[in-house]
């Protein structure tokens, strides 16, 4: 996180708030990621866009944002994650800029915020929702972190990977979506239990968000059965030479078990 507070800084220096919240007038109203994962007639997956992660290093170095995020969508995704961190995940700024160029959906921006400039900042580069991870942030935090992306338009969706984090963290007028990380951040292993735990301790306004690990259609309808609405799925689809089509593949399996063909 302080390597985060630095990055932060630097660009603070080259945009200052003051600017930056300034050129927020010209931007389009967000979309609604909580309204496109309560839709019953899309799949609820939020296809994410990772080159690497600390537990796998390098998943993809090659795949163009622009024909797998757009590939994702037309696949049948609700939504987009792109993850904007350098330093851990490989990805930038410019990656959610080229994803919301090329598509109309709900885009999260994943980061580790730790600082007001990088609310702005994911309103400036056209995200329609933030990452909050509860394990790195106060109550306070996230109320005053969350109240401000909401003043943008933005919502917020609160990572928690216990009910300690959940009980702590958790205030309705800062959140509005509920993320469990299946994925032990001490030694990265998954386990879905995580999710299926938890579920019945988020109350229903929140909407829920089961995030990593998960590779199926069945892993998606098991944890829809226990309430969750939207599946954040990453690697699974990455790891793949063309992730739009592994995200294909999954909705072509989903729709074998629905009653009605997902758009
Ligand atoms: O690649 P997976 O196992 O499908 O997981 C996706 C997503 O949950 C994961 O990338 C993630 C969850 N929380 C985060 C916080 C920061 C960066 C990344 C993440």
């Amino acid at each position: 996180m302080a390597h985060k507070r630095r990055e932060v800084a630097e660009r603070q220096d080259l945009v200052p708030a003051k600017l930056l919240e300034r050129s927020l007038y010209f931007h389009n109203q967000p979309l609604s990621l909580r309204k496109y994962l309560l839709r019953d007639d899309l799949s609820g997956i939020i296809a994410e866009f990772k080159r690497k992660s600390p537990s796998k290093g390098w998943i993809n170095q090659h795949a163009p944002v622009e024909r797998t995020t757009l590939g994702y969508m037309q696949a049948g995704a609700s939504a987009l994650s792109v993850l904007t961190d350098g330093e851990f995940f490989g990805g930038k700024n410019e990656d959610l800029t080229i994803a919301r160029r090329f598509n109309y959906c709900p885009i999260l921006r994943k980061d580790f915020v730790v600082d007001e400039y990088q609310i702005l900042e994911a309103k400036s580069i056209g995200a329609d929702a933030i990452l909050l991870i509860a394990a790195v942030l106060t109550a306070e935090e996230v109320l005053r972190f969350g109240q401000l992306a909401r003043s943008l338009g933005l919502e917020v969706l609160l990572e928690v990977h216990n009910a300690e984090e959940l009980t702590r963290t958790l205030h309705p007028d800062a959140v509005s979506l509920v993320g469990v990380n299946n994925r032990n951040l001490h030694d990265f292993s998954v386990s879905l239990e995580t999710s299926k735990e938890l579920a019945a301790q988020i109350p229903q306004e929140f909407v829920k968000v089961t995030e990593s690990g998960l590779t199926s259609a069945a892993n998606i309808l098991e944890l829809r059965e226990a309430g969750y609405r939207g599946f954040l799925i990453g690697e699974a689809f990455m790891r793949s030479s063309r992730p739009e089509k592994a995200c294909y593949s999954l909705v072509q399996e989903l729709n074998a078990t629905e009653p009605i063909t997902l758009i």
